[in-house]
């Protein structure tokens, strides 16, 4: 049967259900079966056929909020029609009550809540009710997953990377040094943490400084691993900016913005604008040229420092620390935190102390029990029973008890890791503490010079650094050099295989590509710091290519540092950096995570030259090219003006070079032990925490095997009309449909995607969109159920032997909110989790009882009238239970803020107190940490005492 044409009257308020934006409309004309409204928010005026209109009738219920055409909030107290015409009995905010004609409404009043859209009979359909729930759902997990953040991320799930990134990202403004050993993913941890604090709304201002080389692969990085996009900063861009009538600050345009550190410090009024763009996250790349001394430091530094100062987070990366000394090292820690790090000769005497702490931790670890005078110790160094709070007095009360389980020892280590040494602001993690990295092999090549021994004198420079590198650096006589007469034979002998070829400047990156030419026939792809970045990735990527691309890559050093060339397995060193910190960048080309064979070093020195005497400092002395030796940049230090001076002389003594490599080798086993009993230790035990990582893995693990995103995403773009098919090697490919909800859906281009929901697919084929609970699509979904009136009415009808027919059921959905600033997470203390209510006639609340997931039957939305005539007939019983499930949220809400405020207090009140204990023997600990979280815990005290439990959806459930 058609459902009857509404009876439309002048002066009528109704509202368009497809364009709800039109606001409030009033009726103006009624003729020849024809409705015109005009809705006055817009000044818009529509004609409908008067029985086919999108327009459902205005009316309010008791207790409803509005406004009239004064401005005056009111509150709705009862109501009569006549004539088809409402007037509505209001109260105002002095309780003053009075009439008001429903023409009187302001037309901007919106009535999409839930109550108002049943009652008119707007209905959804129970897909759509569904959905809204599941997306509820999953809003909810999203903001409590211990993994959230790193859920998104296009990685393997590695311990270490994934316990610095919650660890780090979880501290309110953290302030770190990511110093991963070259190659083990700090780029990744960066990219982990910032996700994160993106996703949580801690931080929104971020900006990256690279080295111009790494611009591209960061931001290619950045956006396939993370889905972040961010503006890239070069001078084409800049330029263009500061052209722009309106732009007076280039840095204000974008929100994410990657920049070059190096146009920066060439640019002061760049610099200038980036100091005054105000940002909430600072993230530094190979920050070991950031030069810092006592005396002295570098134009980088100074500006990174500047910004550092006003940036409430900062991360910087390096993975030499020590390239440029030890006092650089501490430049870069006082930084990031300058009261801490103030005095560096008490930053040297403070780590003589790490080795008992160390000690006692790898005592710890092993199972068998401490001795009386090892208990007594640790006694000592955790003797703050009388400086502690309550609640720390606590948490380390296990140590007075034998140390048999298991948990009571790692709780100690945390505590003894939290208290000494830099763990606070300083994550290193090493190949020896990581498992699963190939070996490296050394291949010498020694060759006979065919060149003069005075050719390879070099004048004293003024610069020692200089010096060294001239000494060891002659190679624009190419003709005359054995290297290039064993570099084609070696290209012949390994060949096809690809082989990374690094040298100290891009002048020998020249000549070498010229002489392969000329004198082999060899094409080689080059790489160094004189080409345009563009070129330079293009080189890369043709280098990369295992068909079409070379078989040889000519790397100078600076060119290559931060790289990625782990599919290539063959390292050429033709000449030795000056530096062991040097080397270690360079062998991290290709000795990293990815990196899945034997590495393959070959070093072609010239016999009896400053080359041989370097060759064998790193071998024989260093043992540089076997491991990582972190002893070696202080060795280095120590040595460097003999060495510099034996490299520089022609005719070196033969005692001075074996005294030398002698006394190198014995430094080494000195400091080797006193790094591992020590600083290094400590270092590695508090980055590297297993349990914790473990735990984030698993908790990554368990996602990837939880369909809820794959069943709600499909769901959702089935209702809205988006297309998907299965495509290549499992995955799948979803495109717009032709008749679509909306003309668009989030996320999803004109073109469509290819996408996989798993991330071993997502792994190998980079291609493919990898689709988590936290894609941009994903989250898109979520905003666009959650923040729309989709799938907030619905009504079935079904059958049951528990009820009667003619039985009504209501299901009110209700959300926990608390406005806040997202600063503040306080969905950690109340997640925006659905409750459902189911209410009976009697006014009873069954969800106890009745699985409400089991209630299905058949969708009322196609059959209109009947839906319509139901509500109608039941409209004082629909009432009723609305508000009883009212009154039970009203009274669950109150329950929920005491158990939020509650669940926070004890929370924060414990961190505030670890703290605080922790800064009277850590001073890594900074006061405005500790500020910071008391002034946060206030914050939350007040927000969560105005959280609620909100009507968000109803569907009524009918029986027949
Ligand atoms: N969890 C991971 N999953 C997949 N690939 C990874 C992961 N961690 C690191 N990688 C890859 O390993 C390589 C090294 O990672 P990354 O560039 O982050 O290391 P790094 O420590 O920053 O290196 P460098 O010291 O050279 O700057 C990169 O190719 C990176 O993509």
């Amino acid at each position: 049967m058609p459902e009857p044409a509404p009876a439309f009257a002048v002066g009528q308020r109704w509202l368009s259900e497809t364009q709800p934006e039109l606001g409030l409309g009033m009726v103006e004309a009624v003729e020849h079966r024809r409705v015109t409204v005009l809705f006055p928010a817009t000044g818009e005026r529509r004609t409908y056929a008067a029985d086919n209109t999108p327009l459902w009738r205005a009316q309010l219920a008791t207790g409803e909020l509005l406004r009239d055409l004064d401005g005056q909030d009111l509150t709705v107290v009862d109501h009569l029609e006549h004539n088809g015409f409402i007037t509505y009995l209001v109260r105002d905010t002095t309780g003053h009550e009075q009439l008001l004609p429903e023409t009187r409404i302001d037309p901007r009043l919106r009535l999409s809540r839930p109550q108002q859209r049943l009652r008119a009979g707007r209905l959804d359909s129970d897909t759509w009710f569904r959905l809204r729930v599941q997306a509820l759902d999953q809003t909810a997990q999203l903001a409590t997953a211990p993994a959230r953040g790193l859920l998104g991320a296009r990685i393997s799930p590695i311990p270490h990377q994934l316990h610095i990134a919650a660890e780090v990202a979880d501290r309110h403004h953290p302030r770190v040094l990511l110093a991963d050993e070259v190659g083990l993913g700090k780029t990744i941890e960066a990219g982990l943490i910032l996700h994160r604090l993106l996703l949580a709304g801690r931080v929104r201002r971020v900006l990256i400084l690279v080295p111009e080389p790494l611009l591209h692969q960061w931001l290619v990085e950045l956006l396939r691993r993370f889905n972040l996009r961010f503006a890239l900063f070069d001078r084409t861009r800049v330029s263009a900016l500061k052209q722009g009538a309106d732009a007076p600050n280039p840095f204000e345009s974008e929100q994410h913005i990657l920049c070059s550190l190096d146009l920066l410090t060439s640019d002061p009024s760049l610099a200038d604008a980036a100091l005054h763009a105000g940002w909430d996250l600072l993230i530094c790349d190979e920050a070991h040229h950031l030069e810092w001394s006592p005396k002295a430091s570098s134009p980088a530094y100074d500006l990174v420092a500047a910004l550092a100062a006003i940036t409430p987070a900062v991360l910087l990366l390096t993975a030499t620390p020590e390239q440029l000394g030890r006092a650089g090292h501490f430049g870069r820690l006082r930084l990031l935190d300058p009261e801490r790090f103030g005095d560096y000769q008490a930053f040297l005497d403070e780590e003589q102390g790490y080795a008992p702490v160390a000690e006692l931790v790898s005592r710890l670890l092993d199972e068998t029990p401490l001795t009386t005078e090892e208990q007594a110790r640790l006694e000592a160094l955790l003797d703050d029973a009388d400086g502690m709070t309550d609640a720390e007095t606590a948490e380390s009360a296990p140590r007075r008890q034998p140390l048999d389980a298991q948990s009571d020892r790692q709780a100690i280590i945390e505590q003894l890791l939290d208290r000494h040494g830099t763990g606070r602001v300083l994550f290193r993690n090493t190949r020896a503490a990581i498992s699963g990295f190939p070996e490296r092999e050394l291949h010498p090549a020694r060759l006979e010079s065919s060149v003069s021994e005075s050719d390879d004198t070099t004048e004293t420079e003024a610069d020692p650094l200089d010096a060294l590198w001239s000494a060891i650096e002659n190679v624009d006589r190419l003709d005359n050099d054995p290297r290039l007469d064993w570099l084609i034979t070696q290209l012949r002998t390994l060949a096809p295989a690809k082989v990374l070829l690094i040298t100290a400047t891009a002048e020998t990156v020249l000549d070498l590509r010229r002489a392969l030419l000329e004198r082999a026939g060899i094409q080689a792809a080059v790489f160094h710091e004189g080409m345009p970045i563009v070129e330079r990735d293009r080189a890369a990527a043709f280098f990369a290519d295992p068909e079409e691309g070379t078989q040889i890559l000519l790397c100078s050093e600076i060119g290559s540092e931060g790289r990625n060339f782990q599919f290539a397995h063959h390292l050429v060193l033709f000449d030795l950096p000056a530096d062991p910190e040097l080397l270690e960048q360079r062998i991290g080309r290709l000795d990293r995570i990815g990196q899945t064979e034997t590495i393959r070093i070959h070093v072609p020195y010239r016999a009896d030259t400053a080359d041989e005497t370097l060759f064998r400092w790193y071998h024989e002395g260093l043992d540089a090219f076997s491991a990582h030796q972190p002893a070696a940049p202080a060795i280095f230090w120590e040595q460097r003006e003999t060495l510099q001076a034996l490299l520089a002389d022609p005719t070196p003594e033969a005692g001075e070079v074996e005294a030398l490599i002698t006394e190198a080798k014995a430094l080494r086993l000195r400091l080797d032990a006193e790094l591992a009993a020590g600083r290094d230790r400590l270092l590695e035990l508090s980055s590297h925490r297993p349990v914790r990582g473990a735990a984030l893995v698993e908790a990554l693990a368990a996602e990837d095997h939880d369909p809820t995103t794959e069943t709600f995403l499909t769901g959702l773009w089935d209702a809205f009309g988006v297309e998907r098919e299965l495509g290549p090697g499992g995955s799948l490919v979803v495109r717009p449909g032709a008749h679509m909800l909306q003309e668009r859906f989030p996320e999803l281009p004109d073109e469509g995607i290819t996408a996989t929901f798993s991330r071993k697919h997502a792994l190998a084929h980079e291609d493919r969109r990898f689709l988590t609970r936290e894609h941009p699509m994903t989250r898109a979904a979520l905003e666009l159920m959650t923040g729309s009136h989709m799938g907030t009415s619905a009504i079935i009808l079904t059958q049951d032997p528990r009820f009667a027919s003619s039985a009504l059921l209501l299901e009110a959905v209700y959300v926990a909110e608390c406005p806040a600033p997202p600063i503040l997470n306080a969905q950690r203390f109340l997640p925006p989790t659905a409750r459902r209510m189911l209410i009976d006639e009697e006014g009873k609340e069954r969800s106890a009882e009745i699985d409400i997931n089991a209630l299905g039957g058949k969708c009322l939305r196609s059959r209109r009238p009947l839906a319509r005539a139901l509500i109608k007939a039941k409209s004082k019983v629909i009432e009723a239970m609305v508000a009883l499930a009212e009154q039970e949220a009203a009274r669950e809400s109150r329950a929920l803020r005491e158990q939020a405020g509650r669940l926070m207090r004890d929370q924060l009140d414990q961190e505030l107190a670890r703290l605080q204990a922790l800064a009277r023997r850590n001073p890594a600990v900074r006061p405005a940490e500790i500020e910071a979280l008391a002034a946060e815990r206030d914050a939350l005290a007040e927000t969560l005492a105005n959280s609620r439990l909100r009507l968000d959806a109803l569907r009524l459930i009918a029986f027949a």
